[in-house]
């Protein structure tokens, strides 16, 4: 009888592994503590939820997380597909309803005859293979003794999550629908502001009182650069917001056909457009100041909050040293880990290293000789992290990690566009396929 493989977190990455490895036939427990101990970000007992904004990023095919989703697609990812089924409109990302999506990934995996959904922390890294998968605000105790484990200390940024607003609150008067340069449908309620506007909500974000984080040394904190708070970039510069999340290109106020100086850009959150989330709207600033500053923007005079940003620090390990491409620690081969743990940030970062992780465990627990990353936007989503959240901690992947290097591509920073390399990567994995 096939000893069960140990999952340890039911997020993105403990979900898709979990799928993987009982794909493969293999017995599989995953662990989820909540919701007997929660991390701070999450707010459910369900699996995979999503902690901040309900996107996975572009869909098109010719950008690396449009790219990746078709990839893992055709893999047969298990949160991939669900995420296609619970859709939301948002002009060309890949945006769910996250309560739908996390409640049925739950029930899904629940029905499966091979996997058991076992609710309780685990303190310690159990014997037998394992999936690490305890994301970025693994529990002290299990945090400890990966510590010991590995011996090395933690790496770690800090990231936000946006406000959630009821969309009944919102004034429609004044906020408008239309997507970015009319892509897709018009999936976005936008609030314009005139330039006295702006400059008056950034004067006050710039002065708000912010919460104190706990062993948090502000001149010493580093930010995930790609995902920055945003009292953070008002304080930046007068322009930053403008030329971030409040850009006005590519949307004309419906009604008067022109540009605002600034818009801010609400996403529908679910099926029924009942809620909306600010988008690049993540924050730490107090509650109350969330309150009163955002209600300064026209449109959201009234806005009722459901949920309010929070800032966490999201600690991780430092991969490259640790680990093989296949996400074996090299001293330990039966333990693999995947998701933020390892620092790859991200949802559709954490389900590709999900499917990865879970489908090598179960080669290792067959014998199998497990598979390198198979496919160049997995890589590149892997490497995302690398060049934004933590570009000092990290050196450059070794020239013969993944694909990449093979198909000539040299990566400088973020790679975003993988239009040239679309069909070649794509046709890639069905000649790979086979080996699985
Ligand atoms: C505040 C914040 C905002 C973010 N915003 C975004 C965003 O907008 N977009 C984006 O793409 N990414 C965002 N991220 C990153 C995103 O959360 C991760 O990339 C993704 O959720 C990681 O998936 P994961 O499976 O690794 O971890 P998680 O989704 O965190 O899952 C880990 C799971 O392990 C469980 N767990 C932890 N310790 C134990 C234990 N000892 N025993 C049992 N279970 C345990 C946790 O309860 C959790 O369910 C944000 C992260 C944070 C913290």
């Amino acid at each position: 009888m096939q000893q069960p493989i140990h999952v340890i977190g039911g997020g993105l990455a403990g979900t898709e592994a979990a799928w993987q490895i009982a794909a493969a036939g293999i017995p599989v427990v995953l662990h989820e503590m909540r919701p007997q101990r929660f991390g701070g970000a999450h707010h459910t007992s369900h699996l995979a939820e999503l902690v901040c904004s309900n996107s996975f990023g572009a869909m098109a095919s010719d950008r690396a997380s449009g790219l990746l989703h078709e990839e893992l697609r055709r893999l047969g990812s298990i949160v991939i597909a669900k995420a296609d089924e619970h859709q939301v409109p948002a002009g060309g990302a890949l945006a769910v309803d996250r309560g739908q999506f996390s409640e049925d990934l739950t029930n899904t995996l629940a029905q499966h005859p091979l996997i058991e959904l076992r609710r309780g922390e685990i303190p310690a890294i159990p014997l037998g293979v394992v999936v690490i998968a305890s994301g970025p605000l693994t529990s002290p105790e299990l945090a400890e003794d990966l510590r010991r484990f590995t011996g090395m200390e933690y790496l770690s940024f800090f990231d936000a999550a946006s406000p959630i607003i009821v969309g009944e609150s919102i004034n429609r008067d004044i906020a408008f629908m239309a997507s970015r340069y009319d892509k897709g449908e018009a999936a976005y309620l936008n609030c314009p502001m005139n330039k006295e506007q702006y400059i008056r909500f950034r004067e006050e974000l710039c002065k708000a009182e912010q919460t104190e984080l706990k062993d948090f040394d502000r001149e010493k904190v580093k930010f995930f650069e790609a995902c920055l708070p945003i009292e953070e970039l008002a304080l930046r510069g007068e322009d930053t917001m403008r030329y971030g999340p409040l850009k006005p290109v590519g949307l004309s106020d419906t009604r008067t056909g022109e540009r605002s100086y600034a818009v801010i850009q609400l996403r529908q959150e679910d099926k029924q457009g009942k809620l909306w989330n600010m988008v690049g709207f993540q924050t730490n600033l107090r509650w109350g100041e969330q309150k009163r500053i955002f209600q300064m923007i026209p449109g959201l005079e009234n806005a009722e909050f459901v949920r309010l940003g929070v800032m966490h620090r999201n600690t991780f390990i430092n991969a490259p040293q640790l680990m093989h491409q296949t996400l074996q620690f090299k001293e330990h081969p039966n333990i693999l880990a995947a998701g933020q743990i390892i620092g790859t940030e991200g949802y559709t970062a954490a389900s590709a290293g999900g499917w990865l992780a879970g489908t090598n465990a179960a080669r290792v627990a067959l014998g199998k000789q497990p598979v390198t990353l198979p496919i160049t936007t997995m890589m590149g989503a892997l490497f995302e992290f690398i060049s934004t959240a933590s570009p000092k901690h990290f050196q450059p992947m070794p020239p013969n990690f993944g694909i990449l290097p093979d198909l000539g591509v040299k990566i400088k920073g973020k790679p975003e566009r993988y239009g040239k390399y679309r069909d070649r990567s794509l046709q890639d994995l069905e000649n790979w396929k086979h080996l699985l």
